[in-house]
Order: C-alpha cells, then sequence, then structure tokens
C-alpha cells in the first residue's frame, strides 16, 4: 500500500535531504520532468537582485531553506550576514556540510558558474561561493507554523526575506499562509525587501519515493495575502508549467516569483 501524503511533522522523518538534492538539483536545469523551472527561478532572482535593489552589507534571512543554497546566490553579492531558517535537522545538517566543505555535501558549483555567467563574470564563481560560506552565520530550526517561528531566537529586523517553495509545502491552509507572511514580515525592516518563489495549483511533490502534500494557491491569492500584510510595490510573475502533461514528480500548472517591500511607517 503506497504511504499517506506527507505533512507536517511527517518532514522530520521522510522528507530525504540527500534525495531531493539529487532529483531536483543535480544541475541547475533540475528535473527534466518538471520543464523549465530551476533555471528560470534563477534567472528571475538574478534580475530581482541585480537591480541595485540591496545595499551592500545587507542582512538577509531564508525561511525554509531546505539543503539547498541556490536561492540565495544571487543575493549574497550584496550580503554580509545571511541567517538560514529550517524545519528539519537534516536539512540543516545539509546546510552545515555545505558551509564547512565537507566532502560530503552537495556540489553546488554548477549553479554558481550558472549565476556568474548571469552577472557576465564567468571567472568570479569560486569568490562568489567563497563569500556564501562565509555569509551564512547561523541555520536555525524555524517552524513557519507556529506564532513565533523563531523563537526562542531573536533577531534585529532583516533587510530582506527570501523564501523559496516553502510556505505551499509547509502550510496546511491559506489561514496558516496569511499568518506565515504577517509573521515573517514581523522580521523585515520597513523598506525592507521580501523575495518568494511558488507553485501554482500544486497538490504533491514527491521526494525519494514519498509524496509531501502541497496547498494549492494561486497568484491572485498571494497578491491578496502580501497586501493585507503591509507590503507595497508587490510584483508578481507568473510562469506557466512547461512539462506538465509528462510530469509525474509534481503537479504544479505554474510557478510565480514575487517580490515587493514593506511599507515604510508613516
Ligand atoms: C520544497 S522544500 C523547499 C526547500 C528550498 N527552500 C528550495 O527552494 O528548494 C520545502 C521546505 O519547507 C520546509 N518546511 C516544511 N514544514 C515547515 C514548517 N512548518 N516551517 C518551516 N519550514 C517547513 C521543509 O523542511 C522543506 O525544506
Amino acid at each position: 500500500m503506497a504511504a499517506p501524503i506527507q505533512k507536517g511533522t511527517d518532514y522530520h522523518k521522510t522528507f530525504g535531504a540527500k534525495a531531493y538534492l539529487a532529483e531536483f538539483f543535480a544541475t541547475p536545469e533540475g528535473d527534466d520532468e518538471e520543464g523549465e523551472f530551476l533555471s528560470k527561478i534563477l534567472k528571475e532572482l538574478h534580475e530581482i537582485f541585480n537591480s541595485g535593489r540591496l545595499k551592500q552589507g545587507s542582512r538577509l534571512l531564508d525561511v525554509g531553506t531546505g539543503p539547498t543554497i541556490y536561492q540565495l546566490i544571487s543575493a549574497s553579492r550584496f550580503c554580509a550576514e545571511i541567517v538560514c531558517a529550517e524545519y528539519t535537522q537534516n536539512n540543516r545538517a545539509e546546510i552545515e556540510k555545505w558551509v564547512k566543505k565537507d566532502p560530503d555535501a552537495h556540489d553546488w558549483s554548477a549553479f554558481f558558474k550558472f549565476v556568474a555567467d548571469l552577472e557576465g563574470d564567468s571567472s568570479s564563481w569560486e569568490a562568489r561561493q567563497s563569500h556564501l560560506r562565509d555569509a551564512i552565520k547561523e541555520v536555525i530550526p524555524c517552524d513557519v507554523t507556529k506564532p513565533d517561528p523563531f523563537a526562542p531566537r531573536q533577531y534585529e529586523e532583516f533587510d530582506a526575506v527570501i523564501t523559496t517553495l516553502c510556505l505551499e509545502a509547509a502550510c496546511p491552509d491559506r489561514e496558516s499562509y496569511s499568518a506565515a507572511v504577517r509573521s515573517i514580515t514581523r522580521l523585515l525592516k520597513p523598506g525592507g525587501t521580501v523575495v518568494l518563489s511558488g507553485v501554482t495549483n500544486q497538490t504533491f511533490y514527491t521526494v525519494g519515493g514519498y509524496k509531501f502534500f502541497t496547498l494549492p494557491i494561486d497568484s491572485s491569492f498571494m497578491r491578496e495575502v502580501f497586501e493585507k500584510a503591509g507590503y507595497v510595490d508587490i510584483n508578481i510573475k507568473s510562469f506557466p508549467a512547461t512539462n506538465l502533461e509528462n510530469n509525474t514528480v509534481s503537479d504544479f500548472d505554474g510557478f510565480v516569483i514575487l517580490n515587493a517591500k514593506k511599507a515604510e511607517i508613516e
């Protein structure tokens, strides 16, 4: 009998960090079955951060980091301090291994080369990689379904928050998704930038043979949530899935990249 759909605390037992990396992050092109997806997210993150929106020396919080660092490469050029917040111990261990250059860590070099090419300086990839290793100052537990996802840790507000492919996987319903956005927003400075990537109308994704729940949402719901949480200048780019009919590893019909500014205090 197939295992039931995995969600909530199941992540601690069945979300295989190594399987997730091997299945979806072997190359910047990602998993063939998902069509053009990962490389598009990398390009969009490049466009957002290359536009000069973060000052040098910024502090950044990544929420639901998973075992991955691809989402931090473009932003890290401007960051002196990055905090990675993630739910499972296994995923946090993967990030820590990469920071310490453990031989068992995932090889992200192709991703740094990909982004360095986009930035027009392909020779810079190793320096960019070292810089990101130095910038990651902490890898901390978090649970976005809790009122204070980062408790007991307390932080000054960050200049930017990133969250990629996390909230729709972590939140069981629309109310908890909205509450998670509000909690994350409390840790962002007024005028600070949020960047989110998310899949639309997905009900599951598969990792290591287990199916994981996803909350099916669309871009109009995301816009409404971010407006209500106090953001302005909300930009959402939507992309249709390019291989929906042949995709057996997930069922998103598209994905979005959202960026927005937390309103300044009047
Ligand atoms: C699809 S993965 C995305 C990982 C990574 N950010 C990426 O872009 O590939 C979903 C992530 O959400 C995390 N997650 C699940 N439940 C969570 C919760 N309650 N709070 C925070 N993160 C959670 C999982 O551990 C996993 O790392």
